[in-house]
């Protein structure tokens, strides 16, 4: 095997998950995060106790205390600070990325200012960055046991694809590639959105009938959105559509499937949030989508239902009476 250096950026369970899998595979891994308290922790325990406990680290990952130190000769660095953290994280390896340096994103959301995907920051800041999304149905919980995993890979440059697929496919750990960036982001960002509203369902004491459909007509409206903005609509049929809104959607590991139930059960939106303890994703793409539809004209009402009920504008019960109510509508349209 053709061991690599790698920089992980971000110590949170998707990081420290991923860092995990690369090491466990013969790959020199250094892992920093902003949180220089946390980073002790890491270093003490040798062990992410406090996001992936339980998941000892191989002598091969090394928690490091400046980004400095984890950039260092690294051959490919990965990005696994949540979406709205990205451009930060990235501005502080920025002096260190060459233009051989591969940087792998894992992020899953839109910037909410800038409504912005997280490969145009990326183009924004260095042009020609040798630039790759990694998405797809992946808790780290499970990734950090070695249960079998699927993902996808996606860089319009599709050699690159293929070579971030080498270095971090495991027969554990199974990697896809697209050539469809921007469905593979926005399938990625948009599934926690409904996921929320999964929970909310949930929480209500609704059934699986009503989850089924929450799904079905989200990857309908997660369809719409994405090709108005470029994207191929096969993308949101394979895993970083309709599967991460699959394992989102049903799993108690998803951080956005428990918000939504806490809302759902009554409790308030923002505490349901703080009460989750690590990033809940949906909570900010939903109002990105919301205003990126605005913009783009196009019809998303379970997206604009689930902003209501997070913003306090409406009570869930209502928001599902007003799905239930819109009017009649063929299937496919
Ligand atoms: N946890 C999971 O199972 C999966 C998460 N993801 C995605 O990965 C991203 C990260 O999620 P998690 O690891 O779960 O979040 P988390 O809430 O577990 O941890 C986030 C970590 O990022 C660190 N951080 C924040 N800003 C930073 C910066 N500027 N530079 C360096 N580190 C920074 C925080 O200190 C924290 O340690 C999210 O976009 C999430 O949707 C994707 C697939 C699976
Ligand atoms: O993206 C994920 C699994 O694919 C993680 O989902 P949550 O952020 O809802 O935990």
């Amino acid at each position: 095997m053709n061991v690599k250096k790698i920089a992980v950026i971000g110590a949170g369970s998707w990081g420290t998950a991923l860092a995990v899998t690369l090491s466990r595979k013969g790959h020199l891994v250094r892992i920093w995060d902003v949180n220089s308290q946390h980073l002790e922790q890491l270093k003490a325990d040798r062990e992410n106790v406090k996001y992936l406990p339980g998941i000892a680290f191989d002598s091969n990952l090394q928690p490091v205390d400046t980004v400095k130190a984890a950039m260092a000769d690294a051959d490919m660095v990965v990005f696994s600070a949540p979406a709205q953290h990205f451009r930060s994280a990235l501005d502080s390896a920025l002096p260190y990325i060459s233009q051989d340096m591969i940087v792998v994103n894992v992020a899953k959301g839109i910037e909410q200012k800038t409504l912005k995907r997280m490969s145009e920051i990326a183009r924004d800041k260095m042009v020609n960055m040798k630039y790759v999304t990694l998405s797809g149905p992946s808790h780290a919980e499970e990734v950090g046991l070695g249960i079998p995993t699927t993902v996808v890979v996606a860089s319009a440059d599709i050699k690159l694809a293929e070579h971030v697929q080498d270095v971090f496919m495991t027969d554990k750990f199974r990697v896809y590639t697209n050539s469809d960036v921007i469905g593979v982001e926005l399938g990625g960002a948009l599934k926690n959105i409904i996921a929320l509203g999964a929970g909310i369902s949930d929480g209500m004491g609704y059934g699986d009938n009503a989850k089924a459909a929450m799904m079905t007509r989200g990857i309908a409206e997660i369809t719409r959105l994405g090709v108005k903005l470029g994207a191929d609509a096969h993308t949101f049929a394979g895993l970083t559509g309709i599967g991460d809104l699959v394992v989102t959607c049903t799993s108690m590991h998803s951080r956005n499937r428990r918000c939504g139930i806490m809302i759902g059960e009554g409790m308030n939106p923002k505490e349901a949030t703080e009460k989750v303890g690590m990033v809940v994703e949906g909570m900010y793409t939903t109002e990105a989508a919301y205003q990126l539809a605005k913009r783009e004209g196009v019809e998303m009402p379970i997206t604009e239902g689930i902003y209501a009920v997070i913003n306090n504008q409406i009570n869930a019960r209502d928001a599902v009476n007003n799905l239930m109510t819109r009017d009649k509508k063929s299937e496919i349209y």
